[in-house]
């Protein structure tokens, strides 16, 4: 079970001039695997994880994710498949005015159809994520670092096989941040592949494998910072 990206390109338009924001980058996630992405403002992060998380559309290359060729899929059917084996946390905030801390968490699993009420889930990640006391509470009343764990939370209630997150830590302060680390380590190993973009260095830590981005190009680093392959 897999994540394999192959020669994963997206052009962008700037002015007159085609640039590519994400140049011909290849590399394969395994299930149990906690990847981070550093890079330095503009280099092409958020695109890429937009692209295997199946929100943007690749100029050039391909996504399988466990044999299946997400490139192909439709609109309808990309939105179920996520639905169902990413959890994607946004780098923008992304909450339901109308409905609580709860029932934003458990929105997800109504969208997957299936049966019964995942309020016991749902609370035991509202209790990682350290937003317990918050669960009747609507957004507009929170911070914008409870409104991220909201997000976190909500990725995590379908049990996805795959974490996809953008600076999921950026508005959380270095304990919280932590927290939500040593939770996506333990996902990490029960099989979840967790990939994250961070500008946060101890995040790093937590993880096993890290890459840098660097205008587009994606190479993968040791702890020392020597290139891997
Ligand atoms: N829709 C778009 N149209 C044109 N250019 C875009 C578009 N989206 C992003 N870009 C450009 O593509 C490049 C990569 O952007 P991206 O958001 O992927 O970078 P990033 O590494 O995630 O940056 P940051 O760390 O600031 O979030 C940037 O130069 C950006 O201006």
């Amino acid at each position: 079970m897999a994540l394999e990206v192959k020669s994963l390109t997206k052009e962008y338009t700037r002015g007159r001039k085609i640039f590519r924001a994400v140049n011909h980058v290849s590399f394969t996630v395994c299930r149990g695997d906690f990847v981070n992405i550093v890079g330095r403002s503009g280099s092409g992060k958020s695109t890429l994880i937009n692209m295997l998380a199946c929100l943007l559309t690749p100029t050039e290359g391909s996504i399988e994710i466990d044999g299946l060729n997400v490139g192909d899929l439709q609109d309808k059917a990309a939105s179920a498949y996520r639905n169902s084996k990413i959890g994607y946390i946004s780098q923008g905030q992304s909450t339901l005015a109308s409905l609580n801390v709860l029932d934003n968490v458990r929105v997800p699993f109504y969208l997957s159809k299936r049966e019964g009420s995942p309020e016991k889930e749902a609370r035991f990640l509202l209790e990682r994520t350290g937003i317990s006391h918050l669960a009747d509470t609507y957004p507009k009343h929170l911070s914008g670092g409870e409104v991220k764990r909201i997000a976190i939370a909500r990725a995590l209630i379908n049990q996805p096989d795959y974490v996809i997150a953008d600076e999921p830590t950026s508005d959380l302060d270095v304990r919280t941040a932590a927290e939500i680390m040593k939770l996506f380590k333990e996902i990490a190993e029960t099989g979840t592949a967790v990939v994250m973009v961070t500008h946060d260095l101890e995040a790093l830590e937590y993880g096993n494998r890290t890459f840098v981005m660097e205008e587009g190009r994606l190479t993968e680093r040791t702890i020392d910072g020597s290139l891997v392959g």
